[in-house]
Parts: structure tokens; C-alpha cells; sequence
């Protein structure tokens, strides 16, 4: 798996969002993007998925120019996505949730097993409401229907956002085994500290639409330094 972004600009209806955007995610990694509310994180992961198209640049999936492709080519070709505020069906059970991740993904060998694994409350509850699962049970849920097709990258947007604390480590605690385990590279946009600081082996720090740093190592565990990009 390699994921390669290059000059990337994106916008909704004409008005400029992404400018220029670099980034690049190697095999097994966990990165982060990070940055306030508006700078275009959301819209870096939706360009990325295919689900908007950008206006230049280029997206690379394993060296491949897939900048043009849809995001259910994507997800065929092994790109989960995991949207802010999760998405879930609030009507359809927990698994009917997963089939529909199921279907939408590559399809080959699917997870279920590893799935309720990670996340048992989901096989617990496999046939009651989304909608009436907690929020961070929601998330789980979200994380699962992407994971059941077996990605090769998981997109994760805001994983701890409407997640009680408790609940947010715990996610944190999972994403970091299902790469370590399975393998999946994860790309994930957060603003929550100690979930960046817990998660990412690197990340990149975004303003107003462009990458304006990379932070890893002691400047990744440097809380003053990642605050300048996360403080309004
Ligand atoms: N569908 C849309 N149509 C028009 N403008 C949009 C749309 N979605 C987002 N925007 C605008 O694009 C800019 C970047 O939004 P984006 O959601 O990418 O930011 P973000 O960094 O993910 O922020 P947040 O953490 O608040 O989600 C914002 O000014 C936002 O208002």
C-alpha cells in the first residue's frame, strides 16, 4: 500500500479549499492531520475517497494515478473510509450496517470474526438499531463497516468526535491494534490531543487549506508545539 497526494487543490462550487497539498502515507504507517476547525481536513479525506473531485493534482493508491476514480472504486480497490460524525444507518441493525460495508468493499475475504473482535458490543448488539447505540458505540460501528471489507487503508475522520472520554481511549487502544494486527494503514484527521499524540506515528498540520508542518518524534510528543495547530 502507498498513498501519494501531489499539488492537490479542491473546492466546493469554485471557491478554493485544499491548495497545493502534499502528502504522502507509506505501508503500516499511522498518520495524522491535524489542524482547526475549517482548514480542510475533512476535504483532504473526501478528495483522497473520490468523494470530491479535485480541481489539480493528483492521487496515487499504490502508484497508480487514481485521482479521477469514484469512491466506490476506491473501496473496491481497498480504501475504507470512516466519515466525521460516523454516518451510520440509525434504522437498520448493526448488521445490516456491516453488510453494507461488506458490500461496498473489496470484497474477498471479509472480517466479520476480526470485527466482533475488536469491538464486541457490535456482536452483542448485532441486531438492534444503529440509532440507538451510544455515540461511541456509533463509531465502532462506523470503523467495523469499513473494516469488514478488509481495507488496506483505513481514511478515519475525527474518531473522537461526540465519543465520551472514556470510550475515545478505548478507540484509540483499537485502531492502534487493528494496524499493528491486521496490517491496515491509517490516515486519520483529529483535533483531539491526546488521540494524535496516542494514535500517530507522524502526522501533518494543516492552515487554511495547505500542509504548513510535519511533526513527528519529539515534535509530535511536544504538546505546546501541536497546540499551535489545534487552539483557536
Ligand atoms: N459541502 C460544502 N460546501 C461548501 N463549503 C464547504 C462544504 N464542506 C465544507 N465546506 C467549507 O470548506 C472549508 C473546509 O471544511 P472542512 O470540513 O474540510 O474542514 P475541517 O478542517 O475538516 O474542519 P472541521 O474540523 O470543522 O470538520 C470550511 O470553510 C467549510 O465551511
Amino acid at each position: 500500500m502507498s498513498l501519494t497526494v501531489s499539488n492537490l487543490s479542491a473546492g466546493y462550487d469554485g471557491t478554493p479549499i485544499l491548495r497545493d497539498v502534499d502528502c504522502t502515507v507509506e505501508d503500516g504507517e499511522i498518520v495524522g492531520v491535524v489542524g482547526r476547525n475549517g482548514v480542510g481536513k475533512t476535504t483532504l479525506l473526501k478528495s483522497v475517497m473520490g468523494l470530491l473531485k479535485p480541481e489539480a493534482g493528483a492521487v496515487q493508491f499504490n502508484g497508480e494515478d487514481v485521482t479521477a476514480e469514484s469512491a466506490d472504486v476506491h473501496a473496491r480497490s481497498g480504501i475504507g473510509y470512516v466519515p466525521q460524525g460516523r454516518d451510520v444507518f440509525p434504522g437498520l441493525s448493526v448488521e445490516q450496517n456491516l453488510l453494507i460495508g461488506e458490500n461496498i468493499g473489496a470484497g474477498e475475504e471479509t472480517l466479520y470474526d476480526r470485527v466482533y473482535e475488536y469491538f464486541p458490543i457490535l456482536e452483542e448488539r448485532a441486531d438492534q438499531d444503529a440509532g440507538t447505540m451510544s455515540g461511541g458505540q456509533q463509531q465502532m460501528l462506523a470503523i467495523g463497516r469499513a473494516l469488514v471489507g478488509n481495507p488496506d487503508l483505513l481514511l478515519v475522520d475525527e474518531p473522537s468526535e461526540g465519543v465520551q472520554p472514556s470510550i475515545v481511549q478505548s478507540i484509540t487502544e483499537d485502531l492502534t491494534r487493528i494496524n499493528e494486527e491486521l496490517g491496515t494503514t491509517i490516515l486519520f484527521v483529529e483535533q483531539n490531543l491526546s488521540v494524535i499524540q496516542g494514535l500517530a506515528d507522524r502526522c501533518y498540520a494543516m492552515d487554511h487549506g495547505r500542509m504548513v508542518d510535519e511533526l513527528n518524534g519529539e515534535a509530535l510528543a511536544d504538546r505546546d508545539q501541536l497546540e499551535e495547530y489545534l487552539v483557536v
